[in-house]
């Protein structure tokens, strides 16, 4: 199987003081598919976006990208390997305009840690890239405002377009729809559905109409270990699933 993943992991856990927030954990990502992370508060799904990105470094266990192992390398190294997430929106600068935030991450070889201003020719070498990634996020007519006048929605798609200048193979989004209105919601699915071509997309997703909409996979977690693992329909019918995080309701629809 893990010949087959594009990312997987073997016996990954995090200790935090004493406390295992990630045990065992034993995953794989399927190339070009749309992996969803689910499970209650606490089950450990942000730790595993973390560790899997490199911004923590494992207790035990074993991380590779495409058979390379590589558990244990900072976040950047990870970036660069082709494994990227969105930003959060406190990352984004509020009187930089949004095409000047994606030009920073075109020209930034990891995608992380922006480095020092570059002249405005060197940049402007950036900005053709930049407006094709606005555009594909629905930035378009944005890509002069400063990122303080974005509404939310829009925020998270610049975090989008930020992600993607990197051109990942793997991208990772925290609950890209966390915190948004409904048509924000259609419109992050559909932009999702858009860019998840030609590359491998893991989520961690709390809205379970947009797991089912996108995912491929679902890796149910509670209380830091592997639930459940299936397709969608498979996974929302689990006995187990609903006794742990679904609710008799939503698996009575
Ligand atoms: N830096 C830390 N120090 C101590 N405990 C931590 C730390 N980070 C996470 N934890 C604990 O590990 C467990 C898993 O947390 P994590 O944030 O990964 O869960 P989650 O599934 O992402 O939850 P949520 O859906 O609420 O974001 C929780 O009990 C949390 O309190």
């Amino acid at each position: 199987m893990t010949g087959q993943a594009i990312l997987s992991a073997r016996g990954l856990s995090r200790d935090f003081r004493g406390f295992r927030a990630v045990d065992a954990v034993d995953l794989d990502i399927a190339p070009d598919s749309v992996h969803a992370l689910v499970g209650p508060n606490g089950a450990g799904k942000t730790t595993l976006f973390n560790l899997l990105t490199g911004f923590l470094r494992p207790t035990a266990g074993r991380i590779e990208l495409n058979g390379r192992d590589v558990t244990g390398l900072p976040p950047e190294r990870v970036a660069r390997l082709g494994v990227a997430r969105s930003f959060q929106i406190t990352s984004l600068f509020p009187q930089l305009c949004a095409r000047e935030h994606v030009e920073l991450a075109l020209q930034s070889p990891s995608g992380l840690g922006w480095r020092f201003w570059r002249s405005a020719k060197l940049m402007s070498r950036y900005a053709d890239r930049a407006d094709e990634l606005l555009d594909m996020v629905g930035l378009a007519e944005l890509a002069e405002a400063p990122a303080e006048a974005l509404a939310y929605g829009r925020k998270r798609a610049l975090e989008l377009a930020i992600a993607l200048a990197l051109d990942p193979k793997v991208l990772l989004l925290d609950e890209p729809t966390a915190g948004m209105g409904l048509e924000d919601v259609d419109r992050t699915v559909e932009l999702i559905g858009r860019v998840r071509a030609g590359r491998t997309v893991v989520m961690v997703e709390h809205n379970m109409s947009v797991v089912g909409r996108l995912a491929d996979t679902v890796t149910v977690l509670q209380a830091g270990r592997v639930l459940v693992e299936g397709p969608y329909q498979q996974v929302r019918a689990d006995e187990r699933v609903i006794t742990a995080y679904l609710g008799a309701t939503d698996a009575a629809h």
